[in-house]
């Protein structure tokens, strides 16, 4: 997804881009008004709208389809059948074969839910060979290798189309889904997507099903295949078997692939080059495949986001660069940060009870018991493995608990799934920042608004008024959090282009956009240089002044020491000692058991306690205890 300020164009600017798009789409009839040029465009037309749909399903969504030429079978058979058989008109019979078509989509999104991206691909392979088989078998129906013959084109107010109108709809038709998708991507339905591929976790941290958003992919794609489909019967009148062979579900990765998976233009470059080039040489038919092998192997190689990210990168390398202002170092904490007000947060309580938790043989969670006052900070500090992110991951519903009891503002949270725990408030970051790398900081944040954004799926693609105001309110807000905590100036940035300190910032950034009311922080010090130590500390200091309650898992004592009210030690999945923080850290045995001897003597951990009691916070902390 490219940069996510919407640039505002001009009229004329519009007009002129329109007036070309029409000269490019009138060149098939100038050259060969009824002939073989205007056939193979109408072709490309069919095949870009399918594509469209392909990419959204596996560039955006991660979910790699190789039956989709299935779909574009159930569109053109249900059409031609209709009409041919059953006398139907083409709109309708078409919108028949969409609705079977998305029926099938439904069908095919089931296993994924369950199946990794190449158990997955396999399935959809398998999915595309029986349907060509069943095809070829049901000659009740398909009436076999003989197809159906004679598809009529359709009518529009009264007029049967020639060949030149079925392009020109075809091509419209293209233009829109084009359109109505690139809306979809910018969307919440957009950043959800991605989200499912990349972070399914973050997905759920921010209040969006991964399931129900595949399911959406599936269908939406699904639906562009059937309109495709319908409009393959018309454009080629009969409908057999041969047309839809795996191998041509396999082509259709293959162009989407090679215009670059989950970018805006992958699926009508990777169309026009596909389909079309082979049109233009066909003295090379015979040798088809093995171009295809080499290109695409070229293209694993050399541009692993196809076509259209190599001509993005070439163009990026060829632009002079812009002088940009000195670069703000990342360490230093910006004045703007602490000024930026932010709505009272009415914290969460929350309350865990003999909390058990076993993977096999290992016991991560062996009977916790935690207690966290609203608006309060409670640290949770332990050795490794010691079932810290364990403990949240269970509080969060991301593991399924074997006993005990969460109870977050009082009420239990038993068979509540993630995304819901989310809604009701709470927020997370994790020990790796997950965020999506290919969208922008500001797109990042945003994610975290998914399960608030009002917006309809149709009011999102036609970009109603509603939904594009509230998108405006949503951008404002989240630039407002990007202040709140600091990294403003990286709105525009990639998130895979962010310094690591700026990652976990804008995590907390996504989760307070979530409308988090209690923020589990999984080790947000890890990898900080100390100013950056002290800028999160002063950024939870703020969200704790705003009456948000915070959990945070942390090595750094001091940092636990200066923030928390409450420290829970864990070792082995017990809790070993719990209390104020002086009291714990005070306790030899405690730390003997959380440090060993020798870091003990060598840190002198008291020291923490004694700053936080003194509020001298600023010296120089020391490095996290090593393997702890
Ligand atoms: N998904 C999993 N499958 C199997 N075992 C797991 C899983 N998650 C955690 N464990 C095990 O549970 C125990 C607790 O792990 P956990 O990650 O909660 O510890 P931790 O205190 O967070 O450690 P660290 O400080 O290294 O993050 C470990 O023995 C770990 O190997």
């Amino acid at each position: 997804m490219a940069a996510s300020v919407a640039k505002s164009r001009s009229l004329p600017g519009l007009l002129a881009q329109a007036a070309l798009v029409v000269l490019v789409l009138a060149l098939p009839l100038a050259l060969d008004p009824n002939g073989y040029a205007l056939f193979v465009a109408t072709q490309l037309g069919v095949f870009v709208i399918a594509a469209i749909g392909l990419n959204l399903l596996a560039g955006y969504a991660g979910q790699v389809s190789l039956g989709h030429g299935a779909f574009i079978a159930i569109g053109a058979y249900a059409t031609a059948l209709l009409t041919v058989d059953h006398g139907w008109s083409f709109w309708l019979a078409a919108l028949a074969g969409v609705v079977l078509s998305a029926l099938m989509g439904v069908l095919m999104a089931l296993p994924s839910f369950r199946l990794s991206t190449w158990y997955f691909a396999f399935i959809t392979l398998a999915f595309a060979q029986v349907f060509e088989k069943m095809i070829v078998e049901w000659r009740g129906l398909t009436k076999g290798f003989a197809g159906v013959v004679g598809v009529q084109p359709p009518s529009v107010f009264g007029h049967v189309l020639d060949p030149a109108g079925v392009y020109w709809l075809v091509a419209v038709i293209a233009i829109i889904g084009f359109w109505l998708v690139n809306n979809l991507i910018r969307s919440r339905f957009g950043r959800g997507f991605v989200a499912v591929r990349d972070a399914p976790a973050a997905a759920q941290a921010a209040g969006a099903s991964p399931a129900r958003l595949k399911m959406l992919a599936f269908v939406i794609a699904a639906c562009f295949a059937g309109v495709a489909g319908a409009f393959f019967a018309v454009q080629k009148t009969v409908v057999t078997p041969d047309d839809f062979t795996a191998e041509f579900s396999i082509f259709f990765l293959l162009t989407v692939v090679l215009g670059g998976l989950g970018t805006r233009w992958g699926p009508v470059v990777g169309a026009l080059v596909f389909f079309l080039v082979p049109e233009l040489l066909t003295g090379l038919e015979s040798w088809r495949m093995m171009v295809y092998g080499a290109a695409l192997l070229a293209l694993m190689l050399f541009a692993p986001h196809g076509l259209v990210g190599a001509a993005r990168s070439l163009f990026d390398r060829l632009r002079p660069k812009q002088t940009e202002p000195a670069a703000q170092p990342a360490e230093t904490v910006p004045p703007e940060a602490a000024h930026v007000e932010r709505p009272a947060i009415s914290g969460l309580a929350l309350e865990v009870k003999d909390l058990r938790k076993s993977f096999g043989g290992v016991v991560a969670l062996g009977g916790v018991d935690l207690s966290v006052r609203p608006g309060t900070c409670a640290a949770i500090v332990g050795p490794n493995g010691s079932g810290k992110t364990t403990l949240l991951n269970v509080v969060g519903a991301y593991y399924r608990r074997d006993a005990g009891q969460v109870l977050l503002g009082g009420r239990e949270t038993k068979g509540l799934s993630p995304q819901q725990i989310a809604g009701e408030g709470l927020g997370r970051t994790f020990q790796t920042p997950r965020l999506l790398g290919e969208l922008t900081v500001l797109d990042n944040v945003l994610l975290g608004a998914y399960r608030r954004e009002r917006a309809s799926l149709a009011g999102t693609m036609l970009r109603l008024p509603a939904a594009a105001s509230e998108t405006a309110r949503l951008r404002a807000e989240a630039m407002e959090l990007l202040a709140f905590v600091g990294v403003a100036d990286r709105a525009d940035d990639l998130a895979s282009e962010t310094p690591h300190g700026h990652q976990r910032l804008v995590e907390i950034a996504r989760a307070l956009m979530g409308g988090a009311r209690l923020i589990m922080l999984d080790e947000p010090a890890a990898g900080l240089s100390m100013t950056e130590l002290d800028r999160l500390e002063q950024l939870i200091r703020r969200i704790l002044a705003l009456g948000a309650t915070v959990v945070i898992v942390e090595h750094h004592l001091d940092l636990v020491a200066s923030i928390a009210s409450h420290v829970t030690v864990l070792d082995r999945g017990v809790v070993l000692a719990s209390g104020a923080p002086q009291a714990v850290f005070a306790d030899a045995t405690v730390m003997a058991a959380y440090m060993g001897e020798r870091a003990l003597n060598e840190q002198a951990p008291g020291q923490a306690a004694d700053d936080a009691a003194t509020g001298d916070v600023s010296r120089p902390r020391p490095a996290p205890v090593e393997g702890a």
